[in-house]
């Protein structure tokens, strides 16, 4: 469902260009967990935005169900990554000016995907439930990221894009969060690409591949 075929990606400095992905090929299925490993600065974040179609690669493309998302132009991607992808990043992204309940049901409503029911479902199983007219501000960190994984998981995507989302809580409320998480989209069917420096965050996944020196190190299955 997700194929990213030879994918290269340089940034410009003033040292001239730094290769951060040389050809990478990585193919996630429907329903798949992968964890994307390596070490800080190796090119993590940059993959998950190429993924996500917010950033172009210099060659290379990245084919979600089978559309080539170079082929889309801007508001085509973008209407692509509300549909059928939840993002969710280490900054939680809410919207502060916006209760929970809104929040929550943001993208959902954006895509012409809200469901009462499901959004109801989304807040009792990540213990929010009660909460609907709090602001972000009331909350605390591990219920800011909950409530960023409920608005990722609103519109139901086919694939979940997370960028170390659990890297700003406590061990417990990580352990706590990565389980709910895990729950939701294996429930659902949605496949996750999730970026992490951590083996024990990238262990309960179907799969863990390493990122170094630009290329895919196949880790043990
Ligand atoms: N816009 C940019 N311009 C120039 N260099 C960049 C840019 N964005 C990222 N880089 C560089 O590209 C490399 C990869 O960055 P990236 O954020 O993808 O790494 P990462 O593996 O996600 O790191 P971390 O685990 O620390 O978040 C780093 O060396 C970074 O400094």
């Amino acid at each position: 469902m997700l194929e990213l075929r030879h994918l290269s990606k340089s940034y410009p400095t003033p040292q001239g260009p730094l290769s951060v992905l040389r050809h990478i090929d990585l193919h996630l299925a429907a329903g798949e967990s992968l964890a994307l490993m390596g070490e800080s600065g190796c090119g993590k974040s940059t993959l998950l935005h190429l993924a996500a179609g917010l950033d172009t690669p210099d060659a290379g493309e990245v084919r979600l169900h089978g559309e080539a998302l170079s082929a889309l132009d801007e508001p085509a991607r973008a209407r692509l990554r509300r549909e059928r992808q939840g993002l969710v990043f280490q900054q939680f992204h809410l919207v502060p000016s916006l209760n929970l309940a809104d929040n929550l049901s943001l993208q959902a409503r954006l895509a012409g995907r809200e469901d009462a029911a499901w959004n109801r479902e989304l807040l009792g199983r990540l213990g929010l439930a009660g909460m609907a007219g709090r602001y972000p501000e009331q909350l605390s960190g591990g219920q800011q990221q909950r409530l960023a994984i409920g608005r990722a998981l609103a519109a139901r995507p086919a694939l979940l894009l997370a960028d170390e989302p659990t890297g700003n809580l406590d061990e417990n409320s990580a352990d706590e969060v990565l389980a709910l998480l895990l729950a939701l989209v294996r429930d659902k069917g949605c496949a996750l690409l999730m970026v992490t420096h951590s083996p024990r965050v990238a262990a309960p996944l179907d799969r863990r591949v390493t990122l170094s020196h630009g290329r895919i190190e196949r880790g043990p299955a």
